[in-house]
């Protein structure tokens, strides 16, 4: 099997919340209670238009009534003009399908997707139909497994997909090992009801108190603290061994986990141009993250949209980064660098994940990518797509690198996911 198709089975899975200090997501009011500022309303927003799907539990659905839509018209038309549809897929989960026919989420804009049991099925025939609208309900039985609707999105085509609450939601995809990063806003206020919904209730969590999430960075949206969190996988049971050529459980497993044992698990073997190279699943996962993270830069129709991603020799995730990240002309590998200190000692035993080769030219600015990577010392550098000739005839990126003695990889099995947010450049 094309491990092209084995990447595709279940979605990135980022939670979002906004907490109050003392740990709650709503008061007890029956009133929404906003937490977020306008600013960081405005984030959610963005993280909103990264995303192929947005899912919510009922019990969200029925307090708060969202539609769960990006407002901003220019993000919208980003998506558009990149060949996305204009909105995320809307998903809600519920066990009864106890749910109104008047509620907004029926007249979004963009799909709708409620998972459910068969006798949720069954009572949500009625209030689709009253509904009027276009909603595709699919029954799993007699309980929906969390495992089951991710493999179901990813069929879908779902890449990148947002849980946005409520508790039981996200201590759901937590307890069960299946969230990838989390992103908390902390608003200044505290709520002090204990009837007030919490932002996760007590459950087994994989690795219990011992194990700790790892910081991906803290800033400030006015006064609200955004802190967000890679969520490291605990595997329950022996890793899997499977090659690059069988496929398998990609995607159930955190990339930093894999990493950290991709040497001894044995390195697949995989056909690459340029002759065969050492790829192993976690190269995959890291490189398939890097194609995510391509999707976040905002659009051009002058420049490429990339992302990278820097792992150390632990297989840890060291900086991640992508086009026009902070300025209008800043590329993917040069924004994950400028987030280390030069000389970071990590550097010489890293790994660059690139979705695009890195440039070995630029006019807006004056060193090249290929040159700041030589220049952070790092060693290792793994590609999905060469450059196209669009803006720059006969790129020689790899080429520099590996005449200074750098590995490049490149897994062409992933190209078409690295071109993908590029689908309205002239390719
Ligand atoms: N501040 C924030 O960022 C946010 C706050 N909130 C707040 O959270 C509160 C709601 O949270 P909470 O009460 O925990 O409820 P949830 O929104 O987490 O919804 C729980 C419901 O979702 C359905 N559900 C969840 N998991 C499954 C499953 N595996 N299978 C089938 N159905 C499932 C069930 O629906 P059913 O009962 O129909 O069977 C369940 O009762 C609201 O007050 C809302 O305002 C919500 C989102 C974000
Ligand atoms: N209150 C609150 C959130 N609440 C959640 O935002 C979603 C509603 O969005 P919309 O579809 O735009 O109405 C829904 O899931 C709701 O519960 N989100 C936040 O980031 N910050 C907040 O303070």
């Amino acid at each position: 099997m094309a491990y092209g198709g084995a990447l595709m089975t279940r979605p990135y899975v980022l939670l979002s919340a906004a907490v109050s200090i003392d740990g709650r997501i709503d008061d007890a009011s029956p009133r929404r209670l906003v937490l977020s500022s306008p600013a960081d309303l405005d984030r959610v927003d963005e993280v909103r238009a990264g995303c192929d799907a947005i899912l919510v539990g009922a019990e969200t659905l029925r307090r708060d009534d969202p539609r769960l839509m990006i407002r901003d018209a220019s993000r919208r038309a980003a998506r558009t003009e990149r060949g996305d549809p204009e909105q995320p897929i809307g998903v809600v989960l519920t066990a009864g399908g106890d749910l109104d026919p008047t509620l907004r989420f029926w007249r979004r804009d963009g799909g709708r997707l409620v998972y459910t049991t068969d006798a949720g099925a069954a009572r949500l025939a009625g209030t689709v139909g009253a509904s009027g609208t276009d909603v595709t309900v699919i029954g799993m039985g007699a309980e929906v497994r969390l495992p089951a609707v991710l493999d179901d999105l990813g069929a879908r085509g779902v890449r990148r997909l947002m849980v946005e609450g409520g508790g039981r939601v996200h201590t759901a995809f937590l307890a069960q090992g299946l969230a990838d990063e989390l992103h908390l806003a902390v608003a200044p206020l505290l709520v002090g009801q204990a009837d007030a919904p919490p932002f996760l209730h007590p459950a087994p969590f994989p690795g219990g108190p011992g194990r700790r999430l790892r910081l991906l960075d803290a800033t400030t949206v006015g006064d609200v603290v955004l802190i967000r969190y890679a969520v490291p996988r605990v595997p329950e049971t022996a890793p899997p061994e499977e090659s690059v050529e069988t496929g398998l459980a990609l995607r159930q497993e955190e990339p930093a986990e894999e990493a950290r044992r991709g040497t001894e698990d044995g390195l697949a073997r995989s056909e690459a141009r340029g002759g065969r190279r050492e790829v192993s699943d976690a190269d995959l996962r890291w490189l398939r993250l890097a194609t995510d993270l391509a999707r976040l830069c905002p659009p051009s129709r002058t420049a490429f949209s990339v992302g990278a991603v820097i792992v150390d020799a632990e297989g840890r995730e060291i900086s991640r980064g992508h086009s026009r990240e902070s300025d209008p002309h800043e590329h993917a590998e040069e924004a994950a660098l400028a987030k280390l200190p030069p000389g970071d000692p990590r550097l010489p035993g890293a790994t660059l994940y690139s979705s695009l080769e890195p440039c070995c030219r630029r006019s807006s600015r004056p060193r090249p990518c290929a040159q700041l990577i030589l220049e952070a010392g790092i060693r290792r550098v793994v590609i999905a797509w060469r450059e196209p000739d669009t803006f720059v005839s006969d790129c020689q990126g790899s080429d520099v690198l590996t005449e200074a003695g750098v590995e490049v990889v490149e897994i062409p099995e992933l190209a078409q996911a690295a071109r993908a947010p590029n689908a309205h450049l002239p390719l």
